[in-house]
């Protein structure tokens, strides 16, 4: 079967390796639409993100969707032809692990996630695949949204920590796919006003079109922008998406007293100074978002309910013989979501 693999060298190519049999307990899933994560375009640029260096051979993609071709021998709720997205981490699940023991387990130290080096992802035309970490997709759901169920996940993770709730003015930095779906799922919840902040005037418009106050930050003042729009209240959550130094140093000032911030966006240096002064003399929940549990379900309910728009997100598709352009297309900064699909 054909993959697309990263070598030590960094070089993104198409590399034949054997299909995969499953195990007892597996699916064996014919890849559809996989989406390309700013984290595999950053191991793509640097071969490493902290301490997970790419010393191996390592297939990319852990945004995924496809059809069940085969089941193990131990599967009785999913079947061939069933369209199915993949949670790409797979914890260890022991009795002994505090986090998968109290369903935490997006904390699990032992997690298995695809394409995170050493563990393989999904740019592969087949994956073999925990059953249980494999959901049905109803057929209102396109593939191509099933394979965004991931970002989607880890907005909705974001704002389950923040406990995002009706009428709470909410307050966005970043507006990548982490932003802009945090903010979909904040509006259902019934958030009013989002603001939205970045510096690239083309990911803003797409805040704007979702009902987004959009502030540039490299024009405006964030601050005042929220202000003016929260009647000098600020906001009740702030969620911190951009990963920006610039952007988590302001979370506290555009946050209000007894308010919410959640940080999500990974720093490219994590020392940011903060004013500890700030988050007791104004009692701020400070909180941090790590990937996702339990959001899958939840996820497709809000698509087959169109609730949430994932598909809005995506600038194009490209097939995966031209992988190595389309991680070119999706490095240059203007696109929001670029596509793999497999015939
Ligand atoms: N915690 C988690 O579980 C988790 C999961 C996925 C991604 N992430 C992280 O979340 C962040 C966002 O992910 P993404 O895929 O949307 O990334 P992205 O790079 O597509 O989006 C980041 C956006 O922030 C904007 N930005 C840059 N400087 C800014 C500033 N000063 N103020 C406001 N916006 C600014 C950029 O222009 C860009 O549009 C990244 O740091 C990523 O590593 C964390
Ligand atoms: C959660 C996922 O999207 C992220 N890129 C990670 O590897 O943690």
């Amino acid at each position: 079967m054909r993959t697309a693999v990263l070598s030590e060298d960094l070089q993104l190519q198409i590399a034949e390796r054997d299909r995969p049999e499953p195990g007892e307990n597996e699916v064996l899933v014919r890849m559809r639409s996989v989406g390309i994560c700013g984290s595999d375009v950053h191991y793509y640029e640097h071969g490493r993100i902290g301490d997970y260096v790419v010393d191996s051979p390592l297939v990319l993609g852990h945004e995924s969707a496809g059809e069940v071709v085969e089941t193990g021998a131990a599967v009785d709720d999913l079947h061939v032809g069933d369209r199915v997205t993949l949670e790409p981490g797979v914890p260890c699940g022991r009795d002994d692990c505090e986090y998968c023991r109290s369903d935490e387990y997006n904390l699990c130290p032992d997690v298995h996630f695809m394409a995170t080096p050493p563990d393989d992802g999904a740019f592969a035309e087949f994956v073999a695949w925990p059953a249980d970490y494999a959901y049905r997709l109803p057929e209102s759901v396109s593939l191509q949204a099933g394979a965004l169920i991931e970002p989607l996940s880890v907005g909705i993770h974001v704002c389950r920590r923040a406990g995002v709730g009706l009428g709470d003015a909410v307050y966005i930095s970043g507006c990548g796919p982490i932003g802009l779906l945090a903010m979909e799922v904040a509006r259902v919840a019934g958030a009013e006003p989002i603001i939205a902040t970045d510096v690239l005037p083309s990911k803003l418009e797409r805040a704007r079109e979702r009902g987004a106050i959009a502030v540039n930050v490299a024009e405006d003042d964030p601050i005042a922008a929220v202000e003016k729009a929260t009647d000098g209240r600020f906001a009740d959550v702030v969620i911190e998406a951009s990963g920006a130094a610039p952007a988590i140093e302001n979370t506290l000032d555009v946050v209000r007293r007894g308010g919410t911030v959640v940080l999500v966006g990974l720093a490219a240096d994590s020392v940011v100074p903060f004013d500890t002064n700030e988050i007791i003399d104004n009692e701020l929940d400070l909180l941090g978002s790590f990937r996702y549990r339990h959001t899958y379900p939840t996820a497709i309910e809000l698509l087959a309910n169109e609730q949430v728009d994932v598909e809005g997100l995506v600038d194009f598709e490209m097939g995966l013989d031209d992988v190595d352009e389309a991680f070119r297309r999706v490095q240059s900064g203007e696109t929001v979501k670029g596509m793999i699909s497999f015939d």
